[in-house]
């Protein structure tokens, strides 16, 4: 039993390394209170999917732990497995079952009796719109459809937690406010985990949301401050170093497709980060580039807030760890 049996969900140092070589997900620490919709973010590899098989207990943590309603979460924990209901990224269906069938296949192993089964997937073919096609060998069905009936079956047992690896995914703008809309009907009622590369879409659904970059958990706090539009876009940093490396790091900023403009003339790099995409994210990518090159970090201005002396003593000495920590500072 951990110490917080009425949090959600609670990770403590939580840290994976693949192969004795690969920390996929660094010491990281999360309270999730009951109810949270807490979207999460960040660039390919950062070790989302790491951190969602971990809270399944799907994988070992290789140190720290998991608890879910205060119980220790782990490989042999199925029953506490069963309180969540997990839309998985790229879901694999046995292709030859029926939509239904697999539905009832499902809500079997979550352990639900035959009686209250039935009735459940009733509602929820209906629910994700699938009547007409529940009957349909699976691999008839189009991306679109396979995505609801992921989001269908990570709710047939009616779990506590659900955790959403990209549910919108292959979903047209129809279905994409369908959806949107069942995650704010669920909110009421359960704790919702959204691995998502759309933040404007968090930003509808979500009241908090983490960023993961290289394993680090970079950013934990309010959906708002992640991109959009009430958001500061420019970002001003002043390096020291070689001009030609930094003219080489200025020109790799600029092709990031979330960046719609990197200028760089006397040593100053000024970036405009598109309105739509998360912040946090692209500026921990830049802070990724700078390090690299070896540039040293002398000023660094997020709209219009400059960080100070101790800060970039911290970010010069650490490379891009501190870097990176630095810029958490400036956006704290
Ligand atoms: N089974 C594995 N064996 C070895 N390395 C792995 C394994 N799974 C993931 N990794 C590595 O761990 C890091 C984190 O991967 P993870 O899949 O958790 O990231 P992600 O944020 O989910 O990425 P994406 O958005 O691309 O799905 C990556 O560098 C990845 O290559």
């Amino acid at each position: 039993m951990s110490d917080s049996p009425s949090m959600a969900i609670l990770t403590e140092s939580l840290t994976k390394i693949y192969h004795g070589t690969r920390i996929a997900l660094s010491c990281v620490d999360l309270q999730v209170e009951p109810g949270t919709v807490l979207g999460i973010l960040g660039p390919n590899g950062a070790g989302k999917t790491t951190l969602v098989r971990l809270l399944m207990g799907l994988h070992v943590a290789t140190a720290g732990r998991v608890y879910l309603f205060g119980e220790r979460m782990g490989p042999n924990a199925a029953a506490l497995r069963r309180r969540i209901g997990y839309v998985p990224a790229q879901p694999n269906f046995p292709q030859s079952m029926t939509a239904v069938d697999y539905l009832d296949f499902v809500g079997r192993l979550g352990g639900m009796p035959r009686k209250t089964r039935r009735p459940a997937l009733a509602k929820l073919i209906r629910a994700v719109d699938l009547q007409n096609l529940s009957g349909q060998p699976i691999s008839r069905l189009s991306t679109g459809l396979l995505a609801r009936l992921s989001l269908a079956a990570s709710l047939i047992n009616d779990p506590e937690i659900l955790v959403w690896d990209e549910p919108s995914m292959g979903l047209d703008p129809d279905a994409r406010r369908t959806m949107l809309e069942l995650i704010t009907n669920l909110a009421s009622s359960k704790t919702l985990l959204l691995c998502s590369h759309h933040v404007s879409e968090l930003k509808q659904v979500c009241d908090r949301a983490i960023v993961l970059h290289e394993g680090n958990l970079i950013y934990d706090g309010d959906v708002e401050s992640l991109g959009g539009s009430a958001n500061p876009s420019l970002v001003e940093i002043a390096l020291v170093g070689d001009r030609k490396t930094m003219t080489a790091a200025a020109k790799m900023i600029d092709e990031f497709d979330e960046i719609t403009r990197c200028k760089f003339a006397k040593g100053r790099m000024s970036i405009e980060i598109r309105p739509d995409v998360s912040y946090a994210n692209v500026l921990a990518h830049v802070l990724s580039v700078l390090s690299d090159h070896q540039l040293e970090l002398a000023e660094l201005q997020v709209g219009g807030q400059q960080a100070d002396g101790s800060l970039l003593e911290l970010a010069m000495e650490e490379g891009s760890r501190g870097l990176t920590r630095a810029y958490q500072s400036v956006v704290d």
